[in-house]
């Protein structure tokens, strides 16, 4: 590595935390901000606050090195960086499908007017095209007078649950940028994760587009298998067989053909809505009106469960009660938002069904958000005396329940496995009803 940068990283949440402390992990000095002081202290004490593999080791590592340090002071932050990365949430807008970048527009007012000394602005955040072009205006209008802030683009592709294998083995690094200078910092900012990773070099309208592209693109292809799904239901054929040998194809390929209960997550839903607003506001609405489709079919899988646990408990649901296991929107992470489990639950819920929920680690996110579902110690406390089970995440503890024993505490063998998790033949030998969509 030519130099140790000393950077701040400002928002401290899924990406946020991630960011810090593997740039301390590449060596860096790192100053992590978020005006949640409660997690800020959480974090100086070492402690994480979500639920992400590898990442406490490397947390607590870096805390006691004192190579990574947070704060709530802009004052602290702006002192302290030569680079800022912005690493802010852009949640869809409570009023309508656009991102709301209230959280971006005000990292920026309060870090501005603190930066002593010329340095490097990095937005790692998913945002709408255009946004970069706006947020460097206002740095030029609140940063001090005489200090040169540049802005630049690097979004972010990890995944939750491989957040750190993703930030330090990345399978490119996009730059969007307005000068080589910027350029040379963020390639010697990344330089200790090696050399073999590709850069691809660009504008900042491009840079921005990359990224919200890649989610449409994968979210898409979940849509697509699902679209599948329901005629394969319709026909009496098996989606799982079809995703298989469609995956099969090179060109094709089976990475994010999984069909099931479809997308979640604070990405995927809310980034492809924001994407198809910002193109009709560009006036290229019409290119992307395929994506309102692409959400229809994922929303319809929601739709789908709660009509099968309504046939499978006998055509009503009011006064039923249902086991659903999995609450976080996909496995090895403690994100509920926008899960496709608790959409389900909540729906059951609402027509009158008794809805217990079991899962590994995100029942306390499932208590403050969903105060009317009952939550339940372990998949089989949830399971008792249930007339209807629903597998909606696929954790590794579901996969491998025994349906003998899982059967000694329900009150009927019935079950939906809306994730295709489960091994259908053995559900079905031992008694159990078992359902699962675009499978005969
Ligand atoms: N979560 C992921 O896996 C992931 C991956 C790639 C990209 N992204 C994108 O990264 C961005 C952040 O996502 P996230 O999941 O980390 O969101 P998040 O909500 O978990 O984190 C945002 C953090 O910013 C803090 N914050 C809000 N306003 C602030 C302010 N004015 N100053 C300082 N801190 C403030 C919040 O308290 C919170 O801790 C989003 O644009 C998202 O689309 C997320
Ligand atoms: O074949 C598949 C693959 C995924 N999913 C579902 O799709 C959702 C999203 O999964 P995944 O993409 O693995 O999780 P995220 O952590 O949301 O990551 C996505 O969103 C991030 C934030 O933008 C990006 O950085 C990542 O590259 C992108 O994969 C989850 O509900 C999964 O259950 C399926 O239904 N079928």
């Amino acid at each position: 590595m030519t130099k140790p940068y000393r950077m701040t990283v400002i928002g401290s949440g899924y990406l946020g935390i991630t960011h810090a402390a593997c740039m301390a992990e590449a060596g860096h000095e790192v100053l992590a901000l978020d005006i949640d002081a409660e997690r800020v202290t959480r974090l100086n004490n070492a402690e994480l606050p979500i639920h992400e593999k590898d990442l406490g080791g490397l947390l607590e590592r870096h805390v006691a090195s004192g190579r990574l340090r947070f704060t709530t002071s802009y004052e602290e932050a702006g002192a302290f960086g030569d680079v800022h990365f912005l690493c802010l949430g852009t949640p869809q807008r409570s009023d309508g499908f656009a991102a709301d970048l209230s959280q971006l527009d005000a990292a920026v007012d309060s870090l501005a007017p603190h930066l002593v000394r010329e340095c490097l602005i990095v937005g790692k955040s998913t945002v709408p095209v255009g946004t970069a072009e706006r947020l460097a205006a206002r740095i030029e209008d609140k940063a001090a007078a005489g200090v040169r802030a540049e802005l630049a683009w690097n979004p972010e592709f990890l995944r939750e649950g491989f957040a750190v294998a993703d930030t330090l083995h990345p399978d490119r690094i996009v730059l969007g940028v307005r000068s080589e200078h910027a350029e040379r910092i963020l390639r010697d900012v990344y330089a200790p994760l090696g050399h073999e990773i590709p850069y691809v070099v660009t504008d900042f309208a491009t840079a921005e587009l990359v990224k919200s592209a890649a989610n449409a693109f994968l979210a898409t292809k979940i849509s697509y298998i699902n679209a599948m799904a329901e005629v394969c239901e319709s026909a009496g054929a098996d989606v799982v067989r079809l995703s298989e040998a469609l995956g099969l194809d090179e060109r094709i390929g089976g990475r994010f053909l999984r069909p099931g209960l479809g997308f979640g997550g604070g990405c995927l839903p809310k980034d492809i809505r924001a994407l198809w607003t910002r193109a009709e506001e560009l006036g290229a609405g019409s290119a992307l009106s395929f994506l309102r489709e692409v959400d229809a079919i994922n929303l319809r899988r929601r739709e789908r469960v709660v009509d099968l646990a309504r046939e499978l408990a006998g055509g009503v649901l009011a006064g039923r009660k249902v086991a659903v296991l999995g609450a976080a929107f996909k496995p090895d992470s403690d994100d509920i938002r926008d899960s496709p489990a608790l959409a389900v639950a909540a729906a059951l819920d609402r027509q009158g069904a008794v809805v217990s929920v079991h899962d590994p680690v995100a029942l306390d996110h499932v208590r403050k958000a969903y105060p009317t579902l009952n939550c339940a110690a372990s998949a089989s406390a949830a399971a008792q005396y249930a007339q209807v089970v629903l597998l909606l995440t696929e954790w590794r503890d579901y996969v491998e329940l025994d349906p003998e024993e899982l059967g000694t505490a329900v009150a009927e063998r019935r079950i939906v496995d809306a994730r295709h998790a489960l091994a259908a033949d053995r559900w079905r030998a031992a008694g159990w009803e078992y359902r699962a969509m675009g499978r005969p």
